[in-house]
């Protein structure tokens, strides 16, 4: 063998052993990063203190010799222990190369959204003005009015009941002309709307008292509860506050990886389960726990709108409550309505009343919606406000609701 053919076979050995090294620093890599949530940071915790609990590491829900769930609400095994394993995925801003966003601050958001809100609808508004700018107005012009509230989901009763106020005190004061009409019809629009209804959410009463404000997001699938998570946490940090995001719709896998998005946007840590199909109320347990130990102003629960029945759903929602509530009071249950289901999402929204208790309502994608007249219905539904609204896809789209401002939003001024 000649020098030339020795020197070639050195150098394609060496190609090979730098190759071979290559694939194995790569396969590494890999496992490492399987290992851990997939944002790169994550630290795998076990159920906060409870890893001596023979049984809990890496196993899932109720462990079937458990004790039995305890009448007073005090708690079967899986809310005695937090068994799914749980991860915190709080890299910051790994999900957008380091840069951290900077929230909209609530003034700014609010003199955007409240234009937006005028602009969107404006049809209802327009087809109002329309019918009471006339010099008289008739029994069908009446109608007109009326079914134009029906159709802006205001509800049937409610809008009879309107346009016979109305009525009545049109010909009462003897007022005849529009413009007098279109402020009656304010008036009586935002006393429906009840602008004295307590709209504050309890992380802004709670933010001066040292104690973690705990949020639980309901609703059913595709209202826009991750979204509107995600947005609030957005909205909390813009005012300065600390923040915890805890991923208890495991239901549905995109969900976490969403929510966790929307969390190292803002430097927001995610709790996630580890395990796909994972048990929620762990994922609470933890959440809880770690808004605790961190001080943090307020935790904020995402939880899975679709369960097969509603025993199911009964079961799960209270389970994630009251596992929660062993750390911290739940200050915040709000539902999630999408706005674009109207009068259909009222059923819906009686089921989660119903299953978990709610404090007050967020109306989703108004934006996509004409028929703001929900705000009205589900408030005299439920008999609670509407707290916050959803006005578009950006993060910033979320606004605390604003009686008089929509108000206007709907007549269009
Ligand atoms: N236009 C508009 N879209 C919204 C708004 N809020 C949420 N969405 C969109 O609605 C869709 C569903 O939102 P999600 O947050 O995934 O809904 P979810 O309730 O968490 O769904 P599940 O996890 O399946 O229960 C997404 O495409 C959101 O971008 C809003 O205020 N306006």
């Amino acid at each position: 063998m000649n020098s030339l053919a020795v020197i070639g076979i050195c150098v394609a050995v060496a190609v090979i052993a730098a190759a071979a090294a290559g694939i194995f620093i790569f396969i590494r890599s890999r496992r490492k990063h399987d290992e851990g949530t997939g944002t790169g940071t994550a630290v795998s915790t076990s159920p906060s203190g409870l890893s001596d609990t023979p049984g809990d590491a890496g196993t899932e829900s109720e462990p079937a010799a458990g004790p039995a769930p305890s009448e007073a609400g005090f708690p079967s095994a899986v809310e005695d222990h937090a068994t799914a394993e749980t991860s915190v995925g709080s890299s910051a801003g790994s999900e957008t190369g380091g840069k951290r966003d900077e929230p909209e601050s609530k003034q700014s958001r609010l003199v955007r959204l409240r234009a937006r809100l005028a602009k969107t609808s404006n049809p209802f508004g327009r087809a109002l003005f329309t019918i009471l700018s006339q010099d008289t107005l008739t029994k069908s012009d009446w109608d007109d009015v009326e079914d134009t509230l029906i159709l802006a989901d205001v509800g049937a009763e409610t809008s009879e009941q309107l346009v016979n106020e109305l009525r009545t005190d049109a010909r009462v004061q003897g007022k005849k002309d529009p413009a007098a009409v279109h402020e009656m019809l304010r008036t009586k629009l935002l006393e429906m709307v009840d602008p004295g209804l307590d709209r504050s959410l309890a992380a802004e009463r709670d933010s001066n008292s040292g104690r973690t404000s705990a949020i639980i997001m309901v609703g059913v699938n595709g209202s826009g509860k991750t979204t509107t998570a995600g947005k609030l946490a957005r909205l909390f940090v813009s005012e300065g506050k600390s923040v915890v995001l805890g991923a208890a719709d495991t239901f549905r896998a995109a969900a976490a990886d969403q929510l966790e998005t929307w969390g190292s946007r803002v430097d927001v840590p995610v709790i996630r389960s580890s395990q796909e199909g994972g048990d929620p109320a762990s994922v609470a347990f933890d959440a809880a726990q770690k808004a605790q130990e961190t001080g943090s102003d307020v935790l904020i629960i995402d939880t899975a709108g679709r369960l097969q029945n509603k025993a199911n759903l009964m079961d799960e929602l209270g389970k994630i409550r009251r596992v929660t509530e062993r750390t911290m009071p739940v200050d915040e249950v709000l539902l999630v309505l999408d706005a674009t289901t109207g009068q259909n999402g009222m059923e819906q929204a009686r089921v989660f009343a119903e299953a978990i208790g709610i404090t007050g309502v967020v109306l989703s994608k108004l934006d996509g919606s004409a028929r703001g007249g929900i705000v009205v219905s589900v408030q005299k539904a439920l008999g609670v406000p509407v707290k916050l609204v959803g006005l578009g896809e950006g993060p910033d789209d979320l606004a605390p609701f604003d009686p008089e401002g929509f108000v206007d939003g709907i007549l269009g001024d």
